[in-house]
């Protein structure tokens, strides 16, 4: 029986000392272990460096290593872009499993991330989201050579726009965004805040799979350096939004934040300090935004590209609306088919597709010994791939979900785009809320065509290189003026 559990799991053939490290695709590593799972199975090892891992693939073995065995898998890996810019740990989603990251997530939870606290921020989405579809609006009415929308951009726009002002309380320069896109100030420090702290969260350093070398080679190549540029910056602007807030005399902020909830929270407790604060900002911000913009682009993707199923929710969402106008959040509540699409096309992209954990102790998942500190993915792309659970599943099919008891929950091992056991994504509620107000009221106020010469069919698939699984080509569509 002990020889039996010893077996290790197939994987691609390593070299002396790098291991697997010359065939690792670090920017698009969920399709890398993708298609490492078609050629080896459910569980696929690595050899990364000194880092032993483990590709997690299939719906049974994830139950067992977030069922049976989550304890064990709860912590995440300390890399060095997450350690610098979670002030050592002290965030939620890169701290390491401890009595810190419990008292600190129950303390969040419970503060920030409750659906009471998420339905406060209701009237920032819905102002927010009115704005988007204002801007649209002018944009349907100019002549055919103007009237291309950039959704992406738009809704990278809005989704940040969201998170910033339900984080600080406040917009920049109301007055100039009279342009899809809105490009001004705001947009800017926005799109930089954003694209900084993803980079920094996402880069590449060999100390962290060669400890004695590669922390040499980091500094010749200059990434501890452009990793410290990122920080102080960072560091810099979120104390000046703290210091406003101190001073909030000095500016009009007329919402409660995240910000004032998170320096009350510091006013009571001694122990929580403003490096805390930013910290869990800084989760904030990377994980709220860009996933439910991800999703948001990707589900218009699948639509555009499949007409019947884009006729059958745009049907539903203005029948249950009627004319008021608006998709609030009361009308989505109602919205079956449309919950089914926003499933199903993450099921197809799940915006955060690896899951990423640490053995903190050895362990057997199915029948095979894991040792104490293996790097566990779970790949939930693969998982909602998988032809086991899902018929036809490279097709569209929101049907699926109509009377179906699947859901996103954590519980439904083949469905998990908020993760799942005590790591699961805090922000759920917030996450589906923004995703399905902002999808809702696109399908709500236009039709949608590809620009005139191009077709459907030649709408890419490909995804950009990050934490978050981005659409990588810009969808560009025509908004037509549709209720
Ligand atoms: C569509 C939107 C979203 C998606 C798809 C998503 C997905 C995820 C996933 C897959 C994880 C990792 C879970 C695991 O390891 O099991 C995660 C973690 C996390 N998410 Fe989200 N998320 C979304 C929105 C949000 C929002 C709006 C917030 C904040 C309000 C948020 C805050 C977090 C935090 C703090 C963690 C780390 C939790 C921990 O490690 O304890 N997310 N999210």
């Amino acid at each position: 029986k002990r020889k039996k559990s010893n077996r290790s799991p197939p994987g691609p053939r390593g070299l002396p000392l790098i291991g697997n490290m010359h065939q690792f695709d670090s920017s698009n590593t969920h399709l890398y272990f993708y298609q490492l799972s078609l050629q080896y199975g459910p569980l696929v090892s690595l050899q990364l460096g000194s880092v032993r891992t483990l590709v997690v693939s299939s719906a049974s073995i994830a139950k067992e290593v977030f069922k049976n065995h989550d304890l064990c898998f709860s912590s995440r890996p300390a890399l060095v872009g997450t350690q610098k810019l979670s002030y050592k740990g002290l965030d939620l989603a890169f701290s390491p499993y401890s009595d810190y990251w419990r008292n600190m997530r129950k303390l969040c939870t419970n503060h920030l991330f409750s659906v009471k606290r998420s339905q406060s921020f209701y009237p920032i989405r819905e102002d927010e989201v009115s704005r988007m579809v204002k801007t649209i609006r002018k944009r349907a009415a100019a002549s055919a050579d103007f009237n291309v929308v950039n959704m992406t951009k738009t809704v990278m726009t809005v989704a940040s726009s969201i998170i910033f002002r339900t984080a600080f309380g406040k917009r920049y320069n109301d007055d100039d965004e009279d342009d899809v896109g809105y490009d001004n100030k705001m947009s800017r420090q926005i799109h930089w805040l954003l694209s900084e702290t993803q980079a920094s969260f996402a880069s590449f350093f060999l100390k962290d799979y060669f400890p004695l070398v590669g922390c040499f080679i980091d500094t010749l190549c200059g990434s501890w350096t452009r990793l410290d540029k990122s920080f102080y910056g960072l560091d810099a602007f979120y104390q000046q939004l703290i210091d406003e807030h101190l001073h909030a005399s000095t500016v009009s902020t007329q919402e409660c934040s995240m910000l004032d909830i998170l320096l009350q929270m510091k006013s009571d407790s001694s122990e929580f300090s403003f490096d805390h604060i930013k910290a869990i900002l800084m989760d904030f911000i990377v994980a709220a935004s860009d996933t439910s913009a991800a999703a948001v682009v990707w589900a218009m993707t699948l639509l555009v590209k499949n007409p019947p199923q884009m006729k059958k929710v745009q049907q539903e969402v203005r029948d249950i609306t009627g004319k008021k106008g608006f998709v609030d959040e009361n009308d989505t509540q109602n919205l079956a088919y449309l919950k089914a699409v926003v499933k199903e096309a993450m099921r197809l992209h799940p915006p955060a597709p690896l899951l990423v954990r640490d053995a903190a102790k050895n362990c057997v998942v199915s029948g095979i010994e894991i040792e104490a500190n293996t790097r566990v993915y779970v790949n939930t792309y693969t998982i909602g791939r998988d032809p086991e659970f899902w018929e036809n599943p490279e097709v569209f099919l929101p049907e699926r979900f109509m009377n179906s008891s699947i859901d996103i929950k954590g519980h439904d091992y083949e469905l998990l785009p908020f993760g799942a056991g005590r790591r699961m994504c805090p922000g759920m509620s917030m996450g589906m809320a923004m995703t399905e107000l902002v999808l809702a009221n696109l399908l709500y106020s236009f039709n949608w065509e590809v620009p005139p010469g191009e077709k459907t069919a030649d709408i890419d698939m490909a995804t950009l290189p990050g934490l978050t699984a981005h659409k990588k080509n810009h969808l560009c569509l025509v908004p037509r003026i549709g209720y």
